[in-house]
Formats: structure tokens, C-alpha cells, sequence
């Protein structure tokens, strides 16, 4: 199996906050990884690192086999932010289009990518309209289309289902599953259980450290737990008898 992200011993402080300690993860091509975790367990941070958008304190991070952060390897990220990075003032499409010239997207292309983005994300009909007027569910699907623009190979994604409602939801892991039929490597956060399942491996993080690993069957067979919140909890409660 190809991997596409490597992370290799790694820890972040801020000052004198251990943020991250000795994380080490692989995540393989077309895998939807998730990263499962409570608020504060160090999430974002770990996924800015991968996208090269923070620099760890100690270990090292490789993405499609550069050492991040490179800017070549950047361009072929998707990243999803968990606060919606939008022009309020302009409309949903001109936010798209701004985006995309970013990415170096232009003309017959740039239309096309813009149209089938947002019609990924259920937005089309409401693409005139200035973003300061969207809903907090529709901000998300626009900055999911934001970084879906230049057919990324790797996707990242935080949090990027909340505020979205269970029906759209449901239709957003249906994309993400195509994408990743598709030869997309999809990395994403939740501190939701449901969804956690929904992924094809998945690394629990809590309190800066990786718990436990492995494909949400496994996590729960090893545990002889009947959900991933169980398996969650046991790893949880193994690691602090440690
Ligand atoms: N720039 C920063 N400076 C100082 N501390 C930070 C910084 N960024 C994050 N932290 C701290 O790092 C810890 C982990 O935060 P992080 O946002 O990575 O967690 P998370 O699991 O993504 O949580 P949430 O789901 O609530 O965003 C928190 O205690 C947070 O306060």
C-alpha cells in the first residue's frame, strides 16, 4: 500500500504547552483517515502540521514523499479549516472564483471546476448571493467547494461536517467516499462517533497522544466494544492506568 502521509515522532509545544507529544501516523493513498478526539486534544494542530501550515517542535512530517512544509507539495492539498476563511462581502461564486485564481485556475476550466464543486456541495442555486447572507451549514459546504477547487490529492479536512444538517451531511460523506474512490486521500477530524465509523482507519488522539489505531472494525473488535464511543473509552481509560 502507498502511503501518502507520513508522521514520524512528532511533538509541538507552544511555549510551554505540549500541544502534541511523539505522534506517529501513516496514512495510506485513497484511505479516509480520521482523526477521532475530544476538544483540545490537539486535532487542528496536527492536521495544520500536515498541511504545512504549522511547523512541528520535534519529528518530522512527509506528504506525497516531501518533507513538509513544501510549497510544491502544498499545492496539492485541499485544506478545510475549521473557521470558514470567507469574503462576507462577496457572493458564494466570486469567493470560488477568487479561490481558484489562487490555484492558478482560469477560464473554460475555472468554470468548470467551480461548477461542479459547488454542485458537489449542494450550493449552485445560491451562488449569486453575498456569503454574509449564508446560513453557518452552507459557509461550511463553501469552503469545502473552496478546497475541492483544484482536484487536490489529498483532502484535509477539520471538523468539516458541523452545522451541516444530518440530510446534507449524509451527502457529503457519500462525495467523500467517491473522491476517495477516486484516488483522493481524505484526512479529516471529528470529535464525532458516528462519523469516526464512517472512516476507513482511524487514530484516536487524546491529550496530545495517539491512543490507539487501526480500522474502526478492529478498534472495536480488540477492545470487544460494540461502538467506536466504547473503544474510545477503553483506550482512553488504558492510557491514563498507565
Ligand atoms: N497558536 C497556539 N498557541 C497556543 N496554544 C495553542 C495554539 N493553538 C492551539 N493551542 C492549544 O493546543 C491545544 C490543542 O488545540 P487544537 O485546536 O489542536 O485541538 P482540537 O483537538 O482541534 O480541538 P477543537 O476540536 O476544539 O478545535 C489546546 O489546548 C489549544 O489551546
Amino acid at each position: 500500500m502507498q502511503s501518502v502521509i507520513q508522521v514520524k515522532n512528532v511533538s509541538k509545544k507552544y511555549r510551554s504547552h505540549q500541544v502534541l507529544q511523539n505522534i506517529d501516523l501513516t496514512v495510506n493513498k485513497n484511505e479516509i483517515y480520521g482523526l477521532l478526539g475530544p476538544s483540545g486534544a490537539g486535532k487542528t494542530t496536527l492536521v495544520k502540521m500536515i498541511a504545512g501550515i504549522e511547523i512541528p517542535t520535534t519529528g518530522s512530517i512527509s506528504v506525497l514523499d516531501s518533507v513538509m512544509p513544501k510549497l510544491n507539495t502544498m499545492t496539492q492539498i485541499g485544506f478545510m479549516a475549521q473557521s470558514d476563511a470567507l469574503y462576507g462581502e462577496l457572493s458564494g461564486k466570486e469567493n470560488l472564483e477568487f479561490f481558484s485564481s489562487i490555484y492558478g485556475l482560469k477560464g473554460q476550466k475555472q468554470k468548470e471546476r467551480i461548477d461542479q464543486a459547488s454542485d458537489l456541495v449542494n450550493l449552485t442555486n445560491f451562488l449569486q448571493k453575498p456569503v454574509n447572507q449564508y446560513s453557518g451549514g452552507m459557509k461550511r459546504r463553501l469552503s469545502l467547494a473552496a478546497a475541492l477547487l483544484h482536484d487536490p490529492k489529498i483532502l484535509i479536512l477539520d471538523e468539516p461536517t458541523v452545522g451541516i444538517d444530518p440530510v446534507l451531511r449524509q451527502s457529503i460523506w457519500d462525495e467523500l467516499y467517491k473522491l476517495s474512490k477516486s484516488g483522493t486521500t481524505i484526512l479529516v477530524t471529528t470529535h464525532v462517533m458516528d462519523e469516526a465509523e464512517k472512516c476507513s482507519q482511524l487514530g484516536m488522539l487524546r491529550d496530545g497522544k495517539i491512543i490507539a489505531s487501526g480500522s474502526p472494525r478492529e478498534l472495536k473488535d480488540n477492545t470487544s466494544s460494540t461502538s467506536i464511543e466504547e473503544a474510545f473509552l477503553y483506550y482512553g481509560g488504558a492510557h491514563h492506568a498507565n
